[in-house]
């Protein structure tokens, strides 16, 4: 666990979803950013700050970056060290447990729910416990699409984290092969143990989940498992982009694809990008500020 420094600064709504654009833009970007709401104890008052979490001391180079966040001002900041923590654990300690179309996800100590689709994700490191709104509202869109009669038997969950847009898949379609796969060898036992938490097994047979370590669907597995009739990706806007041409080979003619992790205002672009690889738009749920698509590809 190492040590971690947080940089604070009050910032306007407009500010704060500028900086998110920003984070999804900026390539060499290696902060994690927070953009949290506040409210002021006396006056009930709705105030955004801009959290901006780095894994070393504050260089000047550091500071002039998150200043850069703020629009025509010089923004008032305060840098923190943080006592060691894993933070990404620490945050999901205690979270509520949260509903979306038929599931309820929550963590291991929270009781189950009699009349709900159970899905249990204890914390850990990897992104995915359904406090998300692009979690939510993928599995939503998931939960949708199976009302409206899509039937899967091949699926693939890219940027998978703990599993669980896999493992609601396979509740909605038991008898689907499932192949999941991230770019972070971390998720692998974690999905291993969400796997076992949700009574799925790991393998590569129907109702089973496969998983691979690869960018995008670069790993020879993943595309011989292919052509899928539902490709999900909850990722960034800049990566659904560029792997667009690489989904639209991977799903097969009348296939699914649910995207998410982009924003309301980056919804052109990633519909630009899917429509030149052979998809249309069949359905769009917008969570907050995230955008989450249905896209059905030509036969
Ligand atoms: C926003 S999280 C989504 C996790 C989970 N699917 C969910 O919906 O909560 C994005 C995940 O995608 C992974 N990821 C990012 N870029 C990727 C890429 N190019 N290929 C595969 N996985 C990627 C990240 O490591 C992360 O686990």
């Amino acid at each position: 666990m190492a040590d971690s420094w947080k940089i604070t600064g009050f910032a306007s709504k407009a500010e704060v979803q500028a900086a998110l654009l920003a984070h999804d833009e900026v390539e060499e970007w290696d902060f994690d950013m927070v953009i949290a709401g506040r409210e002021v104890a006396e006056d009930r008052l709705l105030e955004w700050v801009i959290e901006v979490w780095l894994p070393r001391e504050p260089t000047a180079a550091d500071k002039r970056a998150v200043a850069a966040l703020f629009a025509d001002r010089a923004p008032e900041l305060s840098t923190e060290k943080l006592p060691p923590t894993d933070w990404v654990i620490e945050s999901q300690k205690g979270v509520d447990p949260i509903n979306a179309g038929p599931f309820h996800v929550r963590t291991p100590e929270h009781p189950a729910s009699d009349d709900a689709v159970n899905l249990v994700i204890p914390a850990s490191q990897a992104f995915g416990t359904g406090q998300h709104a692009t979690t939510a509202g993928c599995l939503a869109m998931l939960a949708l699409m199976r009302r409206e009669g899509v039937m899967v038997r091949n699926a693939a969950d890219i940027g998978t984290g703990t599993g669980l847009l896999a493992l609601g898949a396979l509740r909605l379609w038991p008898r689907a092969l499932m192949t999941v796969s991230d770019i972070d060898p971390i998720c692998v036992g974690v999905v291993e143990d969400n796997a076992a938490l949700n009574g799925a097994t790991i393998g590569a047979g129907r109702g089973e989940m496969l998983m691979v370590v690869t960018d995008g669907m670069a790993d020879p597995v993943l595309k011989a498992r292919g052509p899928y009739d539902l490709l999900i990706a909850n990722i960034l806007a800049r990566p659904l982009i560029e792997l667009a041409p690489d989904f639209g080979k991977a799903v097969s003619g009348g296939g699914h694809i649910v995207l998410a992790g982009l924003l309301a205002t980056q919804e052109h672009a990633v519909r630009s990008a899917y429509r030149r690889a052979g998809f249309r738009l069949a359905r769009r749920l917008v969570n907050g500020d995230w955008s989450i698509l249905w896209l059905r590809k030509r036969r």
